[in-house]
């Protein structure tokens, strides 16, 4: 509203003083021009620097967000330190651009504030030389005029307030727009299948990159299809393209070429579990409706139950907003779980058993995934694994190399052929032999290894052979590193004769943990894996504990009023020689602005003294010198008083983002178990921001309007004490209004 009620004032007032001064207003008035092209190239370097010091801000939040999300590593190999150098470089940076949009601001307010009184100088200066024998000071003219120029003070400091957030608002604009401009996925881009057709998902000669104008794209030429309710498996090397192609199919990737054509519902089962700062329930039902005996179904072929029994609120347990409390293993049962309950026609699952113990794995493969007894075997999978065991119950297996579709068939079909997949198929044996690698599951036992050794037997004997040397040299390098007893195959860590390749396979299974040695689980339970049982022994008592079943706190806000240890804190932060300056300089200032007031009532008390006893105007131009010396001496200090200040906040802004940076990082992990990540960032985003941007200003208005308050205040008291009776009362009411007010408005913030 300011930014057109002020002009239209500034009009207004400008035709008044015409009518009262003639063409000496425009003197005036260039003055004023001035001024505002002035403001305009300080408006102009602030936006540059705002615009720098947001970029800093973006860039310290992105680290933290960086340093928050690996705090554990962080702690475990004592970089809290040289995170925060990294952290306090920006930092340093930033309140760089702070101090320079200190000294602009304060420019900007000196402008405005003494703006009148230049141009009631220079206009009463040329009204007086234009026509010196006519055009004498008067009170009258004066005094009009004087008016005239204070109805001008507002609105021109108004618009040096205004024109500030104009530019704030553009720079904000602006950033708006960078996102609002962002690509996005084109709902045209999404091609559908229609219902009646027997593919599910149809990618022809596709080619995806994940940026817009990739040159290099991730995916070349894909063919692929998947058939309705087909099981359809994805493996291939790290980095082939695997997980790029099921979001490929999501339409997550921008395509280059060909077509993609998806028919129904899809859920997707990320690599890396998402788990939401909610019930455990909460994140398997994810908004839908609960149906119970869908739900337990669900939550049994995930096998969920023992975890759901030892968490201490079952399954209205709060999980944190990272899973905290939870093993990876069981992150990821519940995200394919809330995958399942979603109950779509495709899903695509990004090796949802990579976490899971081998025995889990199972049970879960042959419960959801198995397209015999698998909840979802009607359901079109798409499913990208590690698991060789799983693989022969697939319909059709992918091998991704390279971005592309190297081979695609039966199982039985790509071992014969001897090509890429079998080539896997043997990396994947050894790898799993070496006992390291990522969680290749051979099964229960080594059935599956057999299988898999008779199969390559079958196509070439001696192939055979030259595995199962590598694999039992594996065994024994991975036997003397890791010095597990020997078992019988080897007693002296020579190669072991690969007579029997269950017994090898199995002792390579245990190497790596896999094979629970004796486990005390009911024979029908699911086994867990360590971790997870780690997890659920930490997690309390096997008895529900409702009260332990939350585990984030909620963030509580003062309200009502805030502590003056909390006032007094901010204070010391600025530093008390710099708080007690900034004082002093602004009841200078006030008390100039008194005297000037003070000195005008002197003045139109003498008007006609002056009129009778010096017709040519000579005092009246010294009452104005000093009248207007007076309004400069309050525009210059409270000028000088707001740098003052400002300079002492950007110390506080230091010492407090230092302070609570140094605090955070040091606290225990604990800390960050019941914290949230986002309430720890906005810490650091809005409250810092509060701090660096809005308490400066917001501190120096009040001080400026409790100051000029008091100062207004005080001439009617010292004019007609009585007048005090009405003063206190409404002082003390306005005092509680305030409270209740501010009280409120925290609340509802
Ligand atoms: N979200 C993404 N944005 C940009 N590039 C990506 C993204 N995800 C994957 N890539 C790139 O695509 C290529 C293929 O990666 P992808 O994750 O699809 O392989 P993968 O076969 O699934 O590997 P892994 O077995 O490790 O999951 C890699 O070069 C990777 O850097």
């Amino acid at each position: 509203m300011l930014l057109w009620s002020s002009p239209q004032q500034i009009i207004i007032a400008v035709f008044f003083l015409y009518r009262e001064l003639g063409a000496a207003v425009f003197a005036g008035l260039a003055v004023l021009v001035i001024m505002l092209i002035v403001n305009y190239f300080i408006s102009t370097f602030v936006k540059n620097i705002q615009d720098e010091q947001m970029k800093l801000k973006d860039q310290r939040i992105k680290i933290m967000q960086e340093i928050l999300n690996g705090i554990k590593v962080v702690k475990l190999y004592a970089w809290e330190k040289k995170m925060m150098n990294m952290v306090d470089d920006i930092r340093k940076k930033e309140l760089i651009t702070l101090r320079k949009l200190a000294y602009l601001n304060a420019a900007t307010t000196l402008s405005w504030a003494i703006a009148p009184f230049l141009v009631a100088v220079l206009t009463f200066g040329i009204y007086v030389l234009i026509d010196p024998e006519n055009n004498v000071l008067t009170p009258q003219v004066t005094f009009v005029s004087l008016a005239l120029f204070n109805i001008l003070r507002f609105p021109l400091a108004a618009l040096g307030i205004v024109i500030p957030q104009v530019v704030n608002t553009k720079v904000s604009v602006n950033r708006l727009n960078e996102f609002f401009a962002e690509e996005e996925i084109k709902p045209e881009e999404l091609g559908r299948l229609e219902s009646s057709k027997a593919d599910a998902v149809r990618l022809k000669e596709a080619t995806f990159a994940w940026g817009a104008k990739e040159l290099n794209p991730t995916l070349n030429d894909v063919d692929f299809t998947a058939k309705r309710g087909q099981l359809v498996a994805i493996v291939g090397r790290v980095g082939s393209g695997k997980s790029s192609l099921l979001q490929a199919i999501l339409g997550e990737m921008n395509r280059i070429s060909g077509e993609r054509l998806v028919s129904g519902s899809a859920a997707y089962v990320p690599q890396q579990a998402w788990i939401r700062n909610q019930t455990l329930r909460q994140n398997i039902l994810f908004n839908k409706p609960m149906e119970r005996d869908f739900y337990e179904l669900v939550i049994d072929a995930c096998a969920l139950p023992p975890d759901i029994a030892h968490l201490p609120g079952g399954d209205q347990t709060e999980i944190g907003e990272k899973g905290i409390n939870l093993s990876g293993g069981q992150k990821q049962r519940i995200s394919l779980a809330r995958a399942v309950y979603a109950n779509t026609d495709i899903i695509l699952l990004d090796d949802p058993l990579s976490a899971v113990d081998a025995h889990v794995g199972k049970h879960i493969f042959e419960n959801v995934i198995s397209s015999k007894t698998g909840m979802l075997k009607d359901k079109t999978r798409i499913f990208v694994t590690h698991g060789l065991a799983f693989l022969k119950h697939c319909d059709q297996i992918i091998v991704m190399k390279d971005g592309k579709i190297c081979e695609s068939g039966g199982y039985n079909e790509l071992l014969s052929q001897q090509g890429a997949f079998s080539d896997l198929i043997e990396e994947f044996l050894i790898e799993e032999a070496k006992g390291r690698g990522r969680s290749v599951s051979f099964g229960e036992d080594a059935k599956d290894v057999t299988e898999i050794l008779d199969h390559i037997d079958k196509v070439n004997p001696n192939k055979r052979k030259a595995l199962e040397s590598q694999i039992s040299q594996e065994i024994t390098n991975q036997r003397r590193s890791s010095n597990v007893s020997p078992t019988p195959a080897s007693p002296k860590g020579e190669s072991i004769p690969m007579t029997d390749v269950k017994k090898a396979a199995t002792a390579a299974v245990a190497i790596n943990g896999a094979v629970a040695e004796g486990n005390s689980e009911p024979q029908n339970a699911v086994p867990l894996k360590n971790e997870e049982k780690q997890a659920l022994l930490e997690s309390g008592p096997a008895k529900p504990a409702p009260n332990k079943s939350k585990i984030i706190e909620k963030e509580a806000v003062q309200t009502g009023k805030v502590d003056w240890a909390v006032y007094l804190a901010y204070f010391k932060a600025i530093g008390m020689p710099i708080t007690l300056a900034f004082v002093l300089i602004y009841i200078a200032s006030s008390i100039a602005g008194v005297f000037g007031n003070l000195y005008l009532a002197w003045w139109s008390d003498d008007a006609k003294r002056i009129v009778d006893e010096d017709p040519s105007g000579h005092e009246t131009y010294v009452k104005l010198g000093t009248y207007s010396a007076l309004g400069m001496a309050q525009a210059t200090t409270i000028c000088l008083a707001s740098i003052v200040m400002t300079l002492g906040m950007v110390r506080a802004s230091k010492y407090l983002h230092t302070g609570i940076l140094k605090n955070v990082l040091h606290s225990p992990m604990q800390f960050f178990d019941v914290t949230p990540l986002g309430r720890i960032i906005n810490r650091f985003s809005k409250d810092v921001s509060d701090i660096d941007s809005r308490l400066p200003s917001f501190i120096i208005n009040f001080f400026g309007s409790f100051l000029q308050s008091l100062m207004i205040m005080f001439i009617p008291i010292y004019v007609t004490p009585p007048i005090l009776f009405f003063i206190v009362p409404t002082l003390v009411l306005y005092y509680y209004l305030c409270v209740w007010i501010f009280g409120h408005f925290l609340r509802t913030w």
